[in-house]
């Protein structure tokens, strides 16, 4: 994978031949990535990939043990190379004692020409609670309020960490339209998120990072063409277990409309035996993996690769 250094025109923020542990726990392992204006990019990957510790390290929050991570062309711990960022950590919480309207304008007071307060409330759907106190606001409130006060320096990077996790799909949407809004306005966003569908809406470019290394980095469809998985799906009155011993089978299951799925290696195939088994099948369907699929497929071939070595 070919990364420019941050100095290149247009590199907002780069990481370079990083490693991180935490004591005996490698969390990311030569990991070279970088993010340039104007894209949105999202970064995949299970339960404890090493995406929070990436994102931690590219806003100065943590220091790598080895490899050079850059922010804006400067060590992202310096406090000047963090104005132009906006960022929401997973674990942040709000001040419960502080009005909504007096947590904005004490975040936009560090900046330079900052969101005017009321503009940046009524745009995340905050106007009506602006007077309240930060603690009695809901759970989607609250991380409502955390994204908007990275936006309210007008940044021209923001890092968010799950986002919408807890939020329902209604606010979810609006949170999407103000950061659609804010990427038409010219910014450049870096999010993880383990909602897939939102990864699809959002991003533009996909990493996909494993057990601590980039395994995949591309727009969807290259993610997707990355996998040779295939979805035959049809109805029958077998049950899906029948399917799942069948050579080139990944897995076989039955969806809620009563169609069994199989995702398969080798479509072809799993098709022909269909026939020559005499196989009672309706209703064949063949599609490429979702990136949902392609996700769950790149991530535990890395692990079985891992594990046999
Ligand atoms: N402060 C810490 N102390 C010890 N181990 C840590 C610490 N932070 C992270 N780790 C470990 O480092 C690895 C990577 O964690 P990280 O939080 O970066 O993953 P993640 O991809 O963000 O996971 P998640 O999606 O669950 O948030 C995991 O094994 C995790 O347990």
């Amino acid at each position: 994978m070919t990364v420019l250094p941050t100095g290149a025109r247009n590199v907002l923020a780069g990481a370079y031949g990083v490693s991180k542990s935490y004591g005996s726990t490698t969390a990311l392992d030569g990991v070279d990535f970088s993010v340039t204006a104007g894209e949105t990019v999202g970064l995949l990957g299970p339960n404890g990939a090493g995406k929070s510790t990436l994102l931690n390290l590219l806003s100065g929050l943590r220091q790598p043990d080895s490899g050079r991570v850059e922010l804006f062309g400067q060590d992202p711990r310096n406090p000047p190379a963090r104005q132009g960022l906006g960022t929401t950590p997973q674990a942040t919480s709000v001040p419960a004692t502080l009005r909504v309207r007096e947590t904005v304008d004490f975040v936009g007071s560090h900046y330079a020409d900052p969101v005017p307060t009321a503009e940046l409330l009524e745009g995340f759907g905050l106007g009506a609670v602006a007077g309240k106190q930060c603690g009695g606001l809901s759970g989607g409130q609250q991380r409502r309020l955390l994204v908007a006060l990275a936006l309210v320096g007008r940044p021209r990077l923001v890092i968010l960490d799950e986002p919408t996790t807890g939020l329902d799909v209604e606010a979810r949407e609006n949170l999407w339209e103000r950061l659609a809004d804010y990427r038409a306005g010219g910014g450049t966003l870096l999010i993880t998120s383990h909602y897939l569908d939102e990864i699809q809406t959002l991003a533009s470019r996909v990493v996909v990072i494993n057990d601590g290394s980039v395994v995949a980095d591309g727009d969807v469809d290259a993610i997707r063409s990355r996998v040779s998985v295939s979805r035959v799906s049809f109805h029958t009155s077998l049950p899906s277990s029948y399917f799942v011993s069948q050579p080139h089978t990944v897995s076989a299951s039955l969806s809620a409309s009563g169609a069994t799925t199989v995702l398969t290696n080798d479509a072809d195939d799993t098709v022909r035996r269909l026939v020559q088994d005499n196989v009672d099948f309706r209703g064949l369907e063949v599609h490429a993996a979702s990136l949902e699929e392609a996700f769950i497929s790149l991530t535990h071939s890395t692990a079985e690769r891992k594990a046999s070595r």
